[in-house]
Formats: C-alpha cells, sequence, structure tokens
C-alpha cells in the first residue's frame, strides 16, 4: 500500500421511500442487528481505514441509541437532502483530516453484505491509481430499451455493460471537487463515480460480487438474510460449498 491515508463515508441518511417501511430502511432489524449495525461493523474490522464518517438524517432519533454510535473511530455528520449531498458533507468535514491524494471509499448503509475480499481486492486494484474506482458485476440478463408505452424497442449490447455497486474509492481531492462541482451546476449524481465522470476521468471498474445487494425494496430483506447467513456458514464450516445463493 502506498502512504496515503484512508478513511469511509457511509451515507446513512436516506428515508428508505421504496422499502416503505415505518422507520428508515437503515433501522430495519437483519438477524438481530440494524443493517446499519452490520455495514459499520464490517468496514470496523478493515485495519486501513482511519476513521468512518457516518452521515445521518439531521432529524433522526435512532443514531444515538445504537452502542455502535460511541465508536471511537465512528463520526456522525448531518447527512443532506440528496444522496450526494450527505457525501459531500462527510467530504467536508474531512477537510482538514485528509490531503488531496488521500483516499475516500464511499460505502452504502444499505449495502451490508459486501465481502471484505472485495474491499481489500478494490484497495490492491487502486493502489497506483491517480483516480479511484468502483466494484461493480456485468450485467448478465439480457437488456431492453423501452419506449413510453413499454414497448420494446431494441436489445442493447451488454458486453460493455455493468452495474455499479459501493465500496467506491476515489481520490480525496478529485472527489470533492467533483460533488461541489455537481452541487454547483445541479448535477443529478447518483453515485460518486459518476460525478467524477463529469470531470472527464475514468475511474476503473473492479468485478465484485452479485451478493453485495443495495437493500432497497422489502423483497431484499429476506435476501440479504440468506445472504449473511450462507456468509457465516461458510466461515464456521458448515456450508462447505461457501456458496450464496
Ligand atoms: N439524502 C440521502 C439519501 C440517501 N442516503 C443514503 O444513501 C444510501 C443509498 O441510497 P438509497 O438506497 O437510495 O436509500 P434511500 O434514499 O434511503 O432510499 P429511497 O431512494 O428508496 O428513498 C443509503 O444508505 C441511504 O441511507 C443518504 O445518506 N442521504
Ligand atoms: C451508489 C449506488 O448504490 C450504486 O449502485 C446507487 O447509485 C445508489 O443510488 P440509487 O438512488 O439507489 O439509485
Amino acid at each position: 500500500m502506498d502512504s496515503a491515508n484512508y478513511w469511509a463515508i457511509v451515507p446513512a441518511a436516506g428515508i428508505g421511500s421504496r422499502m416503505g417501511a415505518e422507520i428508515p430502511k437503515q433501522y430495519l432489524q437483519l438477524n438481530g442487528k440494524t443493517i446499519l449495525e452490520h455495514t459499520l461493523e464490517r468496514l470496523l474490522e478493515l485495519p486501513l481505514l482511519e476513521g468512518i464518517v457516518v452521515t445521518i438524517n439531521p432529524f433522526d432519533e435512532q443514531w444515538d441509541s445504537l452502542a455502535i454510535a460511541a465508536h471511537p473511530k465512528i463520526i456522525r455528520v448531518d447527512g443532506g437532502q440528496e444522496r450526494s449531498d450527505s457525501v459531500l458533507n462527510g467530504l467536508r468535514y474531512l477537510q482538514d483530516k485528509l490531503d488531496k491524494l488521500d483516499w475516500v471509499l464511499v460505502h452504502d448503509a444499505a449495502r451490508p453484505c459486501v465481502d471484505l475480499d472485495n474491499i481489500e481486492g478494490l484497495f490492491n486494484e487502486l493502489e497506483d491509481h491517480l483516480v479511484g474506482g468502483i466494484l461493480g458485476v456485468p450485467v448478465s440478463d439480457t437488456i431492453k430499451r423501452i419506449n413510453r408505452e413499454y414497448g420494446i424497442e431494441t436489445t442493447v449490447d451488454r458486453q460493455v455493460l455493468w452495474q455499479a455497486q459501493t465500496p467506491q474509492m476515489f481520490r480525496y481531492g478529485i472527489l470533492l471537487e467533483a460533488l461541489e462541482r455537481a452541487a454547483k451546476h445541479g448535477s443529478a449524481v447518483t453515485d460518486e463515480a459518476s460525478a467524477v465522470e463529469q470531470m472527464g476521468y475514468y475511474p476503473l471498474m473492479v468485478e465484485g460480487r452479485r451478493d453485495n445487494i443495495k437493500i432497497t425494496r422489502p423483497e431484499d430483506l429476506p435476501m440479504a438474510e440468506l445472504i449473511l447467513n450462507s456468509q457465516n456458514n461458510s466461515q464456521t464450516g458448515s456450508d462447505p460449498a461457501g456458496q450464496t445463493p
């Protein structure tokens, strides 16, 4: 690893409208813990990370009740209107702690099944990269473009199509500038990479795992439970194949 510093930002200030639960989805229970606790506990296993900034909705009343909120490596920062605003708040908080070439790893609170080996893989692949990159997977279905009436217009060439996941890791200076610019121009960016792409850079795509799902809709919860159980079983040896669904 180079001599750069590594910090993480975990955006966790969303309301979970697509989940439709009574509480924001990051506080829903999964195998006896909140989704947010699963995600943070996993990231805390990475010794390279100096700290984790968690962006929390300013009106949130649940964060303080989690024991993990008092962890010395975890810092709470207010989230913003959109995911990109939350990440930008986290980056601004880090202004006095990081240099331009230091690394910031952004990971959704809503992706608790991320594989630590994949994150280490991202660290390794990006070690000498000047910009940064993300985990993702190639699309595995035939992809259609439809019109407004749901008529299929064409079949899209999927050879060049990948689904973006998190973590997404970038040099601090580039990501800060990219998200500041996107905010200034009102550009909608749903992930860090798109803000960086808009500056003309080419972030690296690093292949991750399909089971790094983002819990978005109700049916994703039992799926995440199965994935976590399968990961635990393969660690304890009771699932010799170590296969996830
Ligand atoms: N203003 C926002 C919006 C989202 N997020 C976080 O960004 C991650 C990915 O966003 P998404 O899955 O879209 O979460 P929500 O915005 O909560 O969901 P929805 O779009 O269904 O409302 C989540 O961990 C979410 O908490 C955030 O920190 N600040
Ligand atoms: C960052 C992300 O998880 C990559 O897939 C995604 O873009 C989050 O935003 P969305 O609002 O759920 O599309």
